[in-house]
C-alpha cells in the first residue's frame, strides 16, 4: 500500500497494528510515523522494536501521513485533536480506533468535512488474528473504507457494519479477547492448585481454546452441538457445568458484554 500512516497515540492498541501490519508487509516501517502525548521513552521503544519513525511533535506526523490513525483513550480525544486539526489536509483521512466516539464527533472536533472511517480491532492484530469491525463516517466515500479494510485485512477479518452496531462489537470482539484471558487465567489457576505443573496447566489449556475455536470455525457446528458432544450423562462435564448454571454463568456473561457495550457508549458521551 503506497499510503503513509501516522499513528497519534502510541498504546497497545496501536503497537498491535503496526506489529500486524508489517508482520504482512502491507506498508514497509518507513512509512508508518508514531507520536503521543509525553512518553518519548514508548516511542524510542516502538522505533526500535518496529523500525517506525517517531516525533514528539504531532504536527511533524500529520504533515507526513496520508492516513492519520486515531489511538489515544477517547477522554484525550479532544485535547489531541486541538493542537492539530488546522493542519489536516483535504486529501487526507482518518481511521479512528477510539472506543465509543462517533464519526461524527471527530468531524465536529476537526471542524470540517473531513473523511472518518471508524475501526474496531482487536490485540489480536499482531498475529494476523483480529476481528474488526468497519463504519464509515458522513464524509468517507467508498475509496476511504476500501482503503481501511485493505489495511485491517491484513491483520485479520473484517466486516463493515453500521456504526449503531459498533458499541456492541467494542464489547464483543475488542474487549472479548479480554474476556477469554480472564476464564484462561481461571482455569489455569484451578488445575495448579489441584497440584498440576504451571507449565502443563498453560500448555493444556491453550490448545483447549485454540481447538475449540477451530472446532467452531472448521465444523460451522452451533456451539451447544457441540457442547452436548461433550457431555456425557452424568459425566464429569455435566458436574462442571452444573456449577456454572447454579452461578448463573451466561447471565454473567450477557451482564459483562451488556455492561462493556453501555461503557462504549458513556465513553462516546464524555
Ligand atoms: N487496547 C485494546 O485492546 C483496544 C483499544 N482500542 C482503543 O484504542 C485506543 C487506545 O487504547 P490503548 O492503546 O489500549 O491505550 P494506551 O493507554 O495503551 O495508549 C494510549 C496512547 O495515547 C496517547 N495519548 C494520550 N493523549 C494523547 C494526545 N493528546 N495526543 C497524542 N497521543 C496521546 C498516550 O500517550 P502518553 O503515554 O504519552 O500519554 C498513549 O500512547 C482507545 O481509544 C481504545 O478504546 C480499540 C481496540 C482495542
Ligand atoms: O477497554 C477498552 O476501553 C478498549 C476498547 C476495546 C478494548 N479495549
Amino acid at each position: 500500500m503506497n499510503k503513509k500512516l501516522a499513528f497519534i497515540g502510541a498504546g497497545a492498541a496501536a503497537e498491535a497494528i503496526i506489529a500486524g501490519i508489517l508482520r504482512a508487509k502491507i506498508v514497509a516501517s518507513e512509512q508508518i510515523i508514531v507520536t503521543n502525548r509525553q512518553n518519548e521513552d514508548r516511542l524510542k521503544e516502538l522505533a526500535k522494536r518496529y523500525d517506525v519513525k517517531y516525533t514528539t511533535d504531532a504536527s511533524e506526523a500529520i504533515q507526513f501521513a496520508d492516513i492519520i490513525l486515531l489511538a489515544m483513550k477517547p477522554y484525550d480525544l479532544h485535547d489531541a485533536i486541538d493542537s492539530w486539526k488546522k493542519e489536516v489536509r483535504d486529501e487526507q483521512m482518518i481511521i479512528s480506533i477510539l472506543a465509543g466516539v462517533e464519526t461524527a464527533q471527530i468531524a465536529d472536533l476537526i471542524e470540517r468535512p473531513v473523511p472518518v472511517i471508524r475501526a474496531m480491532p482487536n490485540t489480536s492484530a499482531s498475529i494476523g488474528f483480529a476481528a474488526t469491525a468497519l463504519s464509515s463516517g458522513k464524509y468517507a466515500g467508498k475509496e476511504h473504507l476500501e482503503l481501511a479494510g485493505a489495511l485491517f485485512q491484513t491483520v485479520g477479518i473484517t466486516s463493515v457494519v453500521p456504526e449503531k452496531d459498533m458499541h456492541t462489537i467494542t464489547a464483543l470482539s475488542g474487549s472479548g479477547p479480554a474476556f477469554i484471558y480472564y476464564m484462561v487465567e481461571a482455569m489455569e489457576k484451578a488445575a495448579i492448585e489441584l497440584g498440576l505443573d504451571n507449565q502443563l496447566a498453560r500448555k493444556f489449556v491453550i490448545q483447549t481454546v485454540l481447538g475449540a475455536g477451530h472446532m467452531l470455525q472448521i465444523t460451522k457446528e452451533e456451539p451447544e452441538r457441540l457442547r452436548e458432544q461433550i457431555t456425557s450423562p452424568q459425566g464429569t462435564t455435566e458436574a462442571g457445568i452444573k456449577v456454572l448454571e447454579n452461578h448463573h454463568f451466561q447471565r454473567v456473561v450477557s451482564e459483562c458484554i451488556k455492561q462493556a457495550k453501555e461503557r462504549s457508549e458513556q465513553l462516546g458521551r464524555k
